[in-house]
């Protein structure tokens, strides 16, 4: 046969049919690579698919040799081992059959699905050259509350994109509260042990930044309408992580108290006195062993927290000279500090003989704006603006709580790091709390209910999230409050004026077998927060007299 004539552009080229073959069979098994390299490729991604693929062609096989009765006795078999799993081992058996399956019915059922049309009318496609460009959903998780949904933005998108569509995207997969996550939920887990080098070189890998991954988490069950109960009080506070409530996810909600002021924001009856008091809960073994010292204002006549009172060093709720010689009283040991740590440390460590000292305004407004007296106001001013802006590092805090975040009412409010929202009657008071941009990252403090429901309802920062996180605060009720005066009474009984700082030294270590602890967080040491002076003090019995000594 005469050879082919093959077209190159204008040139006509007569080719021989050897060569023909030869490109059609390269073309071929290069084609059949790459469709089994996808075919690889598809395997690994879906391993956890495999035993389910096995078991059905198992299944296949024995239906085809035996008919259907094996299994039929299989099924009865499976299904009263999951049964038994799931009455005797509830936790374990959420945590590896019923969530995962789940999260792989979710994400078929509900989110891809509607993947598509919910992009696009969330308007999160992007158009580019006559095509689309959709984010790209990557895996669903659930949790018992939520479902954490992580996607890969197109180009061409910010997480801002995102925050502002999240109201469309909760409701448009049928909930009421989507938050947004722009960094990874999930931190490197510490490895010790063996081949542990290994292990943190392929989490480095695995854990890595990846800033087009964003996590939407869908709040399925909205954990947070149901009264939060107050927590165990831990008999050494660990000062980075006080534990005052639950999150959306049902985590607990820890506060990082050591060198940080914070300031509470809610309108009125929302709950700014539980948060005060899951407060004070938490740091009650640390008030009886005289490793923190209270001194509490009250400017609304005592009516929130006097009923802590003995657990308080320092008090007052009526006469506002005596409130400001308070504040002094505060700065000069501020000061006295400052001199003795000057050059030695740069964050004191809280001790006994010479504590943490938090200073609790239930309602800051009182003093910073309402005071008639405005020479007294203006001493008042300065001296918490003094307090704010040197006392953290020094182990002397304040804690103060308001109903109006407004700078004419808490004027000092950006000398405070660490700030709560609650239920806020306005939306643009959210980001005078939480900061700019906080309402559009998802603190919606206006939308908490006014109901049972949203007492105690808040909205916080996390160290390393940009993102607040909605969380409730414990509720101590009244009863509970005075059992906990009884329980944990200030060391020193009330004072009217300060007592010089005694450093006491640290008495000899005790024998290791004789220590006692009710609870110790993680069940490890507190860290650098617990000097052997205290430990020693907190591993003694408790004395028989009931009466603690400093
Ligand atoms: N965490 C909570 N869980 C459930 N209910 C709560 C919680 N916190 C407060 N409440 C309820 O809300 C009511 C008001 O709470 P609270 O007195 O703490 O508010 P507040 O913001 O301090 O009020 P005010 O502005 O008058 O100082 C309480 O009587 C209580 O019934």
């Amino acid at each position: 046969m005469r050879a082919p004539l093959v077209n190159f552009r204008k040139m006509q080229v007569a080719t021989p049919w050897w060569m023909i073959w030869a490109v059609v069979l390269f073309w071929l098994v290069v084609k059949l690579l790459v469709v089994a390299a996808r075919l690889a490729w598809f395997a690994a991604k879906h391993w956890r698919a495999m035993p389910a693929v096995v078991l059905a062609l198992v299944a296949l096989r024995v239906y085809l040799d035996h008919g259907w009765w094996p299994l039929l006795v299989a099924a009865a078999l499976a299904g009263g081992v999951l049964g038994l799993w799931c009455w005797k081992a509830r936790e374990f058996f959420d945590r590896w059959v019923l969530l995962p399956a789940l999260a792989i019915w979710r994400r078929q059922w509900i989110y891809r699905r509607h993947w598509h049309e919910t992009m696009t009318a969330c308007g999160l496609v992007r158009r580019y050259d006559g095509g689309e460009l959709l984010p790209r959903l990557l895996s669903v998780k659930c949790t018992n509350a939520t479902d954490e949904v992580v996607l890969k933005m197109p180009r061409g998108q910010n997480p801002d994109d995102w925050y502002k569509a999240n109201s469309d995207l909760a409701y448009s997969f049928e909930h009421r509260h989507c938050r947004v996550y722009s960094t990874r939920r999930a931190v490197a887990p510490a490895r010790t042990g063996r081949c542990s080098r290994l292990r943190r070189a392929v989490d480095r890998f695995t854990y890595r930044d990846r800033p087009r991954h964003i996590t939407l988490v869908f709040i399925r069950r909205d954990a947070l309408t149901q009264l939060v109960q107050p927590f165990p009080v831990p008999s050494v506070p660990d000062f980075t992580a006080l534990v005052l409530g639950v999150r959306e996810n049902l985590m607990p909600y820890a506060l990082r108290l050591l060198a940080t002021h914070v300031l509470v924001v809610g309108a009125t009856r929302r709950g700014k006195g539980s948060f005060i008091w899951s407060l004070v809960r938490s740091l009650a073994a640390g008030v009886k062993a005289g490793l923190v010292e209270l001194w509490v204002i009250d400017p609304k006549g005592g009516m929130e927290l006097f009923m802590g009172r003995p657990m308080f060093s320092r008090y007052e709720d009526s006469d506002f000279a005596q409130m400001a010689d308070m504040l002094d009283d505060l700065i000069a040991r501020m000061r006295e500090r400052q001199a003795r740590l000057r050059g030695k440390v740069r964050v004191h460590s809280p001790r006994i003989g010479d504590p943490l000292t938090v200073l609790i305004i239930d309602e800051l407004a009182c003093l910073l704006a309402y005071l008639q007296d405005n020479e007294l106001k203006n001493r008042i001013t300065q001296s918490l603006a003094v307090l704010l802006s040197q006392g953290a590092g020094l182990g002397v805090l304040v804690v103060g709580a308001s109903q109006d975040p407004r700078k004419e009412v808490v004027s000092l409010r950006d000398l405070f790091p660490t700030r709560i929202g609650l239920g806020l009657l306005e939306s643009n008071h959210v980001d005078l709390v939480l900061g700019e941009g906080a309402r559009n990252r998802g603190a919606l403090c206006d939308q908490i209910p006014d109901t049972a429901e949203g007492k105690g309802v808040g909205y916080v920062l996390i160290d390393g999230e940009p993102e607040p996180a909605r969380v409730r605060f414990s509720y101590i009720d009244d009863d509970l409050i005075r059992e906990m005066a009884d329980l944990f009474p200030a060391v020193t009984p009330a004072i009217t004026a300060p007592e010089p700082v005694r450093i006491v030294p640290a008495p000899k270590q005790v024998d290791a077998g004789r220590r006692q602890h009710l609870y110790r967080p993680n069940g490890k040491q507190a860290g650098p927060l617990l000097p052997s002076n205290l430990l020693s003090a907190l591993d003694q019995n408790p004395p028989t007299t009931g009466g603690d000594s400093a």
